[in-house]
């Protein structure tokens, strides 16, 4: 997969693809993430990105030129059509099955606002979608794009070992996860849970079901009135009320 991010700071968005999962899926050649910056693209001596705001009222307006540029750039740079994702607080929440989703895809570009946004002409035209990271304001898109570029670039067949499978995360089974111990089994802090040190594997799956139940029920209810559920998890789910009604 590749993706594509149009940004005024591109070393920044480098470095965030460049460690761990990401960076190694790079090495690999499972994911190729290439940077844009619309000041190479503007046609004045002062490399000029932002324009006053139409109708005044504070702050600048990115221009619709060196965007319109770098985006054409992006597009002829390979030959795949490209689904162009713009980074927003206007735009839709992000969740993991939208994650999924863009992970199949052979090519996103992400485009990053900076000052008070982009003007609106060039995402009319340009932009496919607009996803938000989350009900808050950012400088810049550049975090939300660094959100999507892991959680899609850890999505590439071959990104995780089996120990990492991506198949156990939380939320991709509309879950929140349940909780992980290493050793030492028995600490000042307690101790690990019998059934995990039990080798019942069956024991051990039903147990981890079931703390992510009772888990997403306390903290997330949200999520589980999502999700059907299985005779098994509205059991287990109940033998966890039951047990923390007490
Ligand atoms: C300057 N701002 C407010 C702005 C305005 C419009 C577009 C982009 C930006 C850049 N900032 C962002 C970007 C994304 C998110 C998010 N929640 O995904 C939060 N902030």
């Amino acid at each position: 997969m590749r993706i594509d991010v149009v940004t005024l700071f591109p070393d920044f968005m480098r470095q965030c693809a460049a460690v761990g999962v990401v960076g190694r899926a790079q090495q690999r050649e499972l994911l190729q993430v290439e940077t844009w910056n619309p000041r190479d693209y503007a046609t004045d001596n002062y490399r000029t990105v932002d324009g006053r705001t139409c109708g005044g009222g504070p702050g600048m307006v990115m221009l619709i030129e060196p965007l319109r540029s770098a985006l054409k750039a992006v597009r002829e740079a390979a030959p795949d059509p490209v689904h162009v994702i713009y980074l927003s607080p206007q735009g839709a929440r992000l969740t993991q099955g939208r994650v999924e989703a863009l992970a199949k895809l052979p090519r996103i570009a992400l485009l990053c606002g900076r000052y008070e946004g982009v003007d609106e002409r060039l995402l009319a035209h340009e932009v496919d979608e607009e996803l938000s990271i989350g009900d808050y304001v950012l400088s810049g898109g550049e975090l939300g794009a660094a959100v999507i570029i892991d959680a899609v670039g850890r999505l590439q067949d071959g990104a995780l070992n089996d120990a990492q499978s991506a198949e156990q995360d939380s939320f991709s089974n509309g879950l929140l996860d349940c909780p992980h111990y290493a050793k030492p089994v028995h600490d000042a802090l307690g101790d690990v849970p019998d059934v995990l040190l039990s080798g019942d594997h069956a024991a051990i799956r039903r147990w981890r079901l079931k703390q992510s139940l009772g888990r997403t029920w306390l903290r997330r209810p949200d999520l589980l009135a999502q999700r059907a559920l299985d005779k098994e998890s509205r059991a287990l789910l109940d033998e966890f009320r039951r047990e923390h009604a007490q």
